[in-house]
């Protein structure tokens, strides 16, 4: 896709519709914005812990349609309500293209999507029974499935569950759905994800959401810096 033929192309957030007592305002690098240009059709949340990452992305899941636990537009169940009102404020502003399927996919509640998985197959749509695998190989088995051409995909920390091999057949898989035509927000701290060739990077840090270059995140920073000099970081840190 060489222009901009994204299901969501920006994000604009109304200030005016969040409580003035909400914690969303103590979120630094999103209390000061008000758009943001979804350039590419993958795109990545990067940042250190509690900057607000999964946050927005929760927040566009929910304003979007999807389950705010994960699944598709067809699941619909909440273990704990722990959302934030940001969806109230935010609107998507989206393409002239229309996303044929969709799926919202966190590590961290994939039991969860799996137990209802069960639940809701039938004859037609037998359970493919993540439960029976394991983690890491339920959640790439979950992922197979629903990568499907001309869909919108938003995944949280997609990595925790992946062993490193198994994070390159994610990225392959990710890429495989894009050629089809397919767009993709991705939360993740992996510095083989974010090696995706030509998306679009939007860290979260120094108190703002700005574009930046792979070698530029600490994910890549620190990773690259700790294998090369490992005795020395180890000998600074442990001291
Ligand atoms: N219900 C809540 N009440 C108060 N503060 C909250 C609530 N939920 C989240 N926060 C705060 O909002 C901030 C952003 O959290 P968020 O989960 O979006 O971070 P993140 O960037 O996704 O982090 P991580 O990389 O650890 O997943 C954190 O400081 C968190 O403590």
């Amino acid at each position: 896709m060489k222009m901009n033929s994204n299901y969501i192309r920006e994000l604009v957030i109304d200030w005016s519709k969040i409580d003035e007592q909400s914690y969303l305002r103590d979120i630094e690098a999103l209390r000061g914005q008000t758009k943001i240009e979804i350039k590419k059709p993958v795109t990545f949340f990067v940042g250190e812990n509690g900057s607000g990452k999964s946050t927005l992305l929760e927040a566009i899941a929910i304003k979007y349609g999807f389950n705010p636990e994960g699944g598709s537009k067809n699941y619909s169940f909440a273990t704990y309500d722990s959302h934030s009102e940001l969806f109230n404020a935010l609107r998507i502003g989206k393409g002239v293209r229309h996303a044929k399927w969709g799926y919202f996919l966190r590590a961290e509640s994939f039991y969860n999507v799996a137990t209802k998985e069960m639940e809701y197959a039938d004859i037609l749509h037998p359970s493919e029974k993540y439960h029976e695998k394991s983690h890491g190989e339920g959640f790439l088995a979950l992922a197979q499935k629903q990568f499907k051409p001309n869909g919108f995909y938003l995944l949280d920390e997609p990595e925790a569950a992946l062993s490193p091999q198994r994070q390159l057949t994610l990225l392959a898989l990710v890429n495989q759905s894009v050629m089809q035509g397919s767009q993709f927000i991705i939360v993740s701290h992996s510095p083989i994800l974010l090696g995706y060739p030509d998306a679009q990077i939007l860290a979260f840090d120094d108190g703002k959401v700005h574009n930046c270059k792979y070698e530029e995140t600490n994910s890549f920073r620190i990773m690259e810096l700790f294998i090369n000099n490992r005795e020395q970081v180890l000998n600074k840190l442990l001291d």
